[in-house]
């Protein structure tokens, strides 16, 4: 479904085909490719490996010119901008490592200013105080002065988001900016962009593989699967009209809208199990991940408080003491009348 371009629109993508060209021939990777970037928003791509995320950033970027379809920038044809003039106005995050361990966390995001200045140029006081600003904005002032070499990976990301901050273009793109982040950082660094985006009333495209967390954090999802066309929504609408599978095409995992996780699609009936909704959730959870049906019991009543699971089955009425004690129970329950 294509949206509607308004006037936060920066970015308009219509029936784009991406691939790669060798010669006279044209590899196509995706196609029917439509969409809008907007201004104040953190939109998120997902989709498989290897479906088009990042030859989709390259065109963007204006490195790989798509196959057919236009791209159109601030009401001008993508293909007109100089690559100076993009780069001033496209900043880019990507996932390779720095090389440049030596140089301090002022000096990395002062780099970003090089669309501006040239490499050789220095920084007038405009640039130094968009540097400043790029460092205040990303929460890392206190490592202003840090080598590189001395940061964590979560430190070293937010560096390199100050230093596209720093470009100060209208879009912001980064590719999979959480990968190998723990959860809190991933989590922080999301956050980060969202409230940038808000902000500093920037276009930010983020590839990212963490559904959840994208969930939390996007205000638009645009998902990419192969021989469909691009699905962007608001991620909420996705999940409630089921659009959200687009993201799993197997029938093995189906996305549940309650929770909000992806879970394996069998097609155990649980209706047996009562309780407290939380315990319900988890007791389920574990009796799907050990295959484990209803044929097994007849009826589990879950603790309120702390008092212990009731499990009613054909060997009579006990009580267990935990979810771990009680899968084994039913396994050995199952093993025994399969024998
Ligand atoms: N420079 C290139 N020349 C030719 N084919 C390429 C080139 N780069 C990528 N491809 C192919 O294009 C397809 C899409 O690759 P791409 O990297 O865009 O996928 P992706 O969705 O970003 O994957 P991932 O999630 O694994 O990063 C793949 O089949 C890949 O082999």
């Amino acid at each position: 479904m294509s949206q509607t371009a308004t006037d936060k629109t920066i970015l308009v993508g219509k029936n784009l085909i991406l691939g790669y060209r060798k010669g006279k021939v044209s590899n196509v990777v995706a196609q029917e490719i439509s969409f809008c970037l907007e201004k104040g928003k953190l939109t998120c791509l997902l989709g498989p490996n290897g479906v088009g995320k990042s030859t989709l950033l390259k065109a963007i970027m204006g490195h790989n010119k798509p196959i057919g379809g236009t791209l159109v920038f601030a009401g001008k044809k993508l293909e007109e901008y100089s690559p100076k003039m993009l780069a001033k106005k496209i900043a880019v995050v990507l996932t390779d490592k720095v090389s440049t361990g030596n140089l301090t966390v002022a000096q990395l995001v002062a780099l970003g200013r090089i669309p501006h200045t040239g490499w050789m140029g220095s920084l007038s006081e405009t640039d130094r105080i968009k540097v400043e600003q790029a460092i205040e904005s990303t929460h890392i002032g206190y490592l202003h002065d840090r080598r590189l070499s001395e940061l964590s990976d979560g430190q070293l990301q937010k560096v390199m988001i100050a230093r596209a901050l720093a470009q100060d273009g209208e879009v912001l793109i980064l590719d999979e900016p959480t990968a190998h982040l723990d959860l809190i950082n991933r989590f922080e660094i999301m956050q980060l962009l969202r409230s940038i985006a808000i902000d500093q009333n920037k276009a930010i495209l983020v590839v990212t593989h963490d559904l959840e967390i994208a969930i939390e954090t996007a205000d638009q999802f645009w998902i990419m699967q192969c021989g469909f066309p691009l699905t962007a929504g608001v991620p909420e609408d996705l999940i409630l009209d089921g659009r959200i599978n687009l993201l799993l095409p197997t029938d093995k995992l189906i996305f549940d809208s309650l929770s909000g996780k992806v879970q394996a699609s069998n097609s155990f009936k649980y209706s047996t199990i009562t309780g407290p909704e939380d315990w319900v959730k988890w007791v389920k959870t574990a009796l799907r991940k050990n295959d484990i049906d209803s044929g097994n019991y007849i009826s589990i009543e879950l603790p309120s408080a702390i008092e212990k699971i009731k499990l009613i089955s054909k060997n009579g009425e006990e009580c267990i003491d935990g979810i771990g004690t009680l899968v084994e129970k039913l396994k050995s329950m199952k093993s025994g009348s399969s024998h």
